[in-house]
């Protein structure tokens, strides 16, 4: 079946987090949501990579209200922060680079400062946190919504994929996460060119690769999540798939499908139910998931087999809270 999950690189250090958070370990949430929370206007072709430039004092704010949440991973703000996009606002390629590294840099200084001053409180619940550098797909750097619809046209081959991702990810990985997250990937062809890339740049670091999907069945393209896992399991560079910005109602069936086509630790941290509207770059308003219902289900999903689980779009600090409670709950 090609399930075989291998000598993965780093699981240890997951596996290890994973333990002591109880069987499941807490994401952060929506990071430019919360961004925009605090009054950041984010409605730019960089999105919440705009903050990098504008506001980095802000980035770090965020990152420490979600450990504060109770987050065991933090996500850095580099989901749409990339050289193109960060060239064609007239910053030269040196400043771009440091941009990147300052993304992971922020989060690491968050989860230092923070863990410095919980780690010898007495009776607190927090883990030392661990930093996953974000790489948004493509679509999040096309910024036109293609991240929900896999559609990148003829002109997008592997080798244009792989060229895309290349610079960045190297500049992440140097400037020293914990981990990769390439997040909200919509199509197979995306998914072989970050497993290729991983092999390629020969990454010493764990990854996730997590999918976004609009019918709670397959990837947008419309190809199958067989056939994307196919192609995961045969790395061993990867060591968590799964799901992220897609609605909660669509987590149940969708790890329970994961667990039948992959041995690799499952995540799934959904958006709240709204919709991204990417023409006009808002979210549409439709059967939302609050606080309380994200509560009752998190447990549910780490029962069906997530091993990490935590929020994306419009999920907020509290909804990190309420889902870290329920999974931290000692019996
Ligand atoms: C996850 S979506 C809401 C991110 C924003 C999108 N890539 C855009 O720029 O419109
Ligand atoms: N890590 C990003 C993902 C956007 S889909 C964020 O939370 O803003
Ligand atoms: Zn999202």
């Amino acid at each position: 079946m090609g399930k075989e999950r291998g000598a993965t690189i780093g699981t240890e250090m997951l596996e290890d987090l994973i333990d002591k958070a109880g069987g499941c370990a807490v994401v952060d949430g929506g990071f430019a949501t919360q961004l925009e929370r605090h009054g950041a206007c984010i409605n730019d072709p960089l999105w919440s990579a705009l903050c990098l430039i504008k506001d980095p004092d802000l980035i770090k704010k965020v990152h420490l209200e979600y450990l504060e949440a109770g987050a065991d991973v933090l996500v850095s703000s580099s989901y749409q922060a990339t050289i193109p996009g960060f060239l064609s606002r007239g910053l030269s390629m040196g400043e771009a680079e440091e941009l990147l590294m300052k993304s992971v840099k922020l989060a690491v200084e968050a989860r230092d400062e923070f863990w410095d001053i919980k780690k010898d409180m007495q009776g607190h619940i927090y883990n030392r946190a661990l930093v996953a550098a974000s790489i948004g797909s493509y679509g999040a750097y096309l910024a036109d919504g293609s991240e929900y619809s896999g559609c990148y046209g003829p002109n997008v081959g592997l080798e244009k994929l792989k060229d895309f991702h290349r610079h960045r990810l190297q500049l992440l990985v140097e400037a020293g996460p914990d981990l990769l997250a390439f997040e909200t990937i919509p199509n197979k062809l995306e998914a072989q060119a970050c497993v290729e890339l991983l092999e390629e740049e020969k990454v010493e670091i764990p990854s996730w690769i997590c999918f976004s999907t609009v019918d709670g069945e397959n990837c947008p393209s419309g190809e199958s999540f067989k056939e994307c896992l196919d192609i995961i399991n045969k790395s061993n560079r990867v060591n968590v798939v799964g799901i992220n910005c897609a609605p909660p109602q669509f987590m149940e069936s969708l790890i329970c499908k994961f667990k039948e086509l992959t041995e690799k630790l499952i995540i799934v941290y959904p958006n709240s139910g709204e919709v991204w509207d990417g023409r006009a770059k808002r979210w549409l308003p439709s059967k939302s998931f609050g606080d309380d219902k994200f509560e009752l289900i998190a447990t549910r999903w780490r029962d069906l087999g997530a091993k990490l689980i935590g929020g994306c779009c419009r999920t907020t600090p509290s909804t990190i809270q309420a889902m870290s409670k329920v999974l931290k709950e000692r019996s």
